[in-house]
């Protein structure tokens, strides 16, 4: 897939170009579906499968404190709309000034002029330019202007009820909430968060004998806190794990952090990467009142998460 920064450096239009647009946080199987129908259409038309999204977030630009926490940040986000198949990924840098442009200039100068755009692949509710001034209707309007075609994809919902339509949002909340079945339905994977692998208090090996790797998070959404049965990628291979969110409460440190302790491995992991995905909750955190009440909840922990991973590490 190629990867294009600066709309500056397009040179010349794509052949027969078919685009979708949107923030794609997540890539849920929404967008996906948005992605098969932009893949099928260029294939008919020997054309160009194109995606565009934005970064930072333009919530994070327009909105002074809108910060929301993202699903994917940008380094998954492209690995999963690549492995969707889309052969060139424009990614804009949002900018006040690019939030300002009208819906005809976008259209006209950047999508049709300088990306060739002759087909465009978009959910019942996209808007776009300043102030969302443009919709559907606008872009039906100025595709018998401009000459391109108007693909209005159908919705793809988790269930037939309307308020179960798939969305970034949904799944933000559904995250936020613990619910990491549902979540992961949503997504067509688990949910999952990676990072460098940093020292934590050093209590987890030496005082608990259940060592954990403790990672940082950056911009990306944080599970509720409570203890996770999880699916841990390092080096290529995948592990079955559990993890920890919150702020350990037996102890009084008051410190908060996302760790994850692989099952049966044992090896000095630190400043090395690691990738964890959330299968489901399995409690809240306790505050014990020693230190052997934490190992023996634990190790039940352990034991349930082996029982909920095995039917997922078959393969
Ligand atoms: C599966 C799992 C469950 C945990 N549950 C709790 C808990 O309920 N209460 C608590 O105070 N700490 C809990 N912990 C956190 C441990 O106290 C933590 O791993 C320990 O403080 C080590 O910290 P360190 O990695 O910074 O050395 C849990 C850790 C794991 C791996
Ligand atoms: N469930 C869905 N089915 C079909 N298309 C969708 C679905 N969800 C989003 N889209 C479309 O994907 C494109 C990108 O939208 P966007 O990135 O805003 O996603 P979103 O999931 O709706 O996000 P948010 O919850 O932040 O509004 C838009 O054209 C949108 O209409």
């Amino acid at each position: 897939m190629q990867i294009i920064q600066d709309i500056e450096t397009i040179k010349e239009p794509f052949k027969s170009a078919v685009i979708t647009i949107g923030n794609f946080d997540g890539v849920h199987i929404g967008h996906q579906a948005l992605f098969h129908e932009v893949i099928e259409r260029a294939e008919a038309m020997d054309g160009t499968a194109i995606a565009m999204t934005f970064d930072p977030h333009p919530i994070r630009v327009i909105k002074r404190n809108g910060n929301p926490p993202l699903i994917t940040l940008y380094e998954q986000k492209a690995e999963l709309i690549e492995k969707a198949g889309i052969d060139v990924l424009i990614c804009i840098p949002f900018t006040m000034d690019f939030a300002a442009l009208s819906a005809r200039t976008f259209v006209e100068e950047i999508l049709v002029k300088r990306i060739g755009m002759k087909a465009i692949v978009v959910g019942q509710d996209y808007t776009f330019g300043n102030r969302r001034e443009g919709n559907v209707e606008l872009l039906k309007q100025y595709a018998a202007e401009m000459g391109f075609e108007v693909i209005v994809a159908e919705w793809i919902q988790s269930t037939n009820a309307d308020s179960d339509r798939i969305s970034s949002t949904a799944i933000r909340e559904l995250v936020m909430e613990g619910d990491m079945e549902k979540a992961g339905k949503m997504l067509g994977r688990n949910y999952q968060i990676r990072g460098t692998v940093a020292r934590g208090r050093d209590r987890g090996g030496k005082l608990l004998g259940i060592p954990t790797a403790n990672i940082n998070l950056q911009d990306e959404l944080c599970p509720k806190a409570g203890v996770y049965a999880v699916i841990v990628n390092y080096n290529g291979r995948r592990y079955p794990g559990v993890a920890n969110i919150g702020y350990s409460p037996t102890f009084d440190d008051n410190v908060f952090t996302v760790e994850a302790h692989i099952l049966g491995f044992k090896k000095d992991i630190y400043g090395e990467k690691i990738m964890v995905n959330f299968v489901q909750r399995l409690r809240g955190e306790i505050k014990f009142s020693g230190i052997d009440e934490l190992i023996e909840q634990i190790d039940r922990d352990i034991a349930k998460a082996r029982e909920i991973l095995a039917p997922h590490l078959k393969t």
